[in-house]
């Protein structure tokens, strides 16, 4: 099906029950529309039409070099980074296009935070990793910093574990642990809209586990958006999965459903593991 069509009938999960609605009340975060990329001469994202809701989990998968990760950082302007990138569409973030001249870049990286496949904290302590970016915010109050920073850990499932050695280097924690801090230090700044790109990647199946519940809990206060490889993990955790295949979405659709009743013959065949 058209990812368009998605947007007019919607299967919602009701007491765990997959049930048809026309809208599911909630309202839409992120939503690209004929979205194109090229890295110089290749065309990367061909003419993406996808819709995010807020509270829900949204899963991308496909086979390795489909533009996943380009996708994902086109939705925090990261993929600019990169010398020869030009995009054309829109990419409306809370209604507003992010792609057009005048928009603030800025004040898109403080409620669009992204968590990447390898941890990456900064050469510092626990709690200085998680106050980075509330001080850039400029806030300098010791007691609202302390507040933030056990939050935020509490909030990543690291608080009990790291309390009582907030001083310490970060690069002293676990893989595991170090990415739940990387997910603390995007909490700090209050995101609307939590970004993943294959954030367990490098992790062994415990430490997984323990950021796929994360994830779920996460979900009552933000969207999440999140390139997976594994496709067990996206029938796991999210609401909804995005198929893409050589640049371009091929099906967006209830996780469920994709999984248990595609409609195009591409995704079955790769959710089959007939090719990827
Ligand atoms: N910095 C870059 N410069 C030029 N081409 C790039 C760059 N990054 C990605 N590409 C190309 O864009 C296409 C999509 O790549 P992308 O990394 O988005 O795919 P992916 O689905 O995330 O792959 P993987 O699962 O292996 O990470 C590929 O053809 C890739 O070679």
């Amino acid at each position: 099906m058209s990812p368009q069509s998605d947007k007019q009938s919607i299967n919602v999960k009701i007491n765990g029950n997959s049930v048809s609605q026309k809208d599911n009340g909630k309202r839409s975060v992120f939503e690209t529309n004929d979205l194109n990329l090229w890295y110089s001469d290749t065309h990367a994202l061909k003419g993406i039409d996808l819709s995010f809701n807020e509270n829900e989990v949204t899963a991308i998968i496909g086979p390795s070099g489909c533009g996943k990760s380009t996708y994902i950082k086109t939705l925090n302007r990261m993929v600019e980074l990169v010398p020869g990138v030009r995009t054309t569409g829109e990419i409306k973030f809370k209604g507003k296009n992010i792609l057009d001249k005048d928009f603030q870049v800025e004040a898109l990286r403080t409620q669009v935070g992204m968590v990447f496949q390898k941890a990456n904290p900064f050469p510092k302590s626990i709690y200085d990793n998680v106050a980075y970016g509330p001080r850039i915010h400029g806030i300098r109050n010791k007691k609202v910093l302390d507040e933030i920073v056990e939050k935020s850990l509490q909030g990543a499932s690291l608080w009990d574990e790291v309390k009582d050695r907030l001083k310490d280097n970060a690069f002293g924690l676990s893989g595991g642990q170090q990415q739940r801090l990387c997910i603390a230090r995007c909490l700090a700044i209050e995101p609307d809209v939590i970004l993943m790109d294959e954030p367990t990647s490098a992790l062994d199946p415990k430490s997984t586990l323990r950021i796929e519940e994360l994830v779920q809990e996460l979900q009552k206060d933000y969207s999440i958006i999140m390139v997976t490889h594994n496709m067990q993990q996206a029938a796991r955790i999210s609401n909804k999965t995005a198929f893409f295949l050589n640049g371009e979405v091929v099906e967006f659709e209830e996780t469920d459903k994709l999984f248990t009743n595609p409609s195009d013959s591409r995704t079955e065949d790769y959710i089959s593991g007939r090719f990827g």
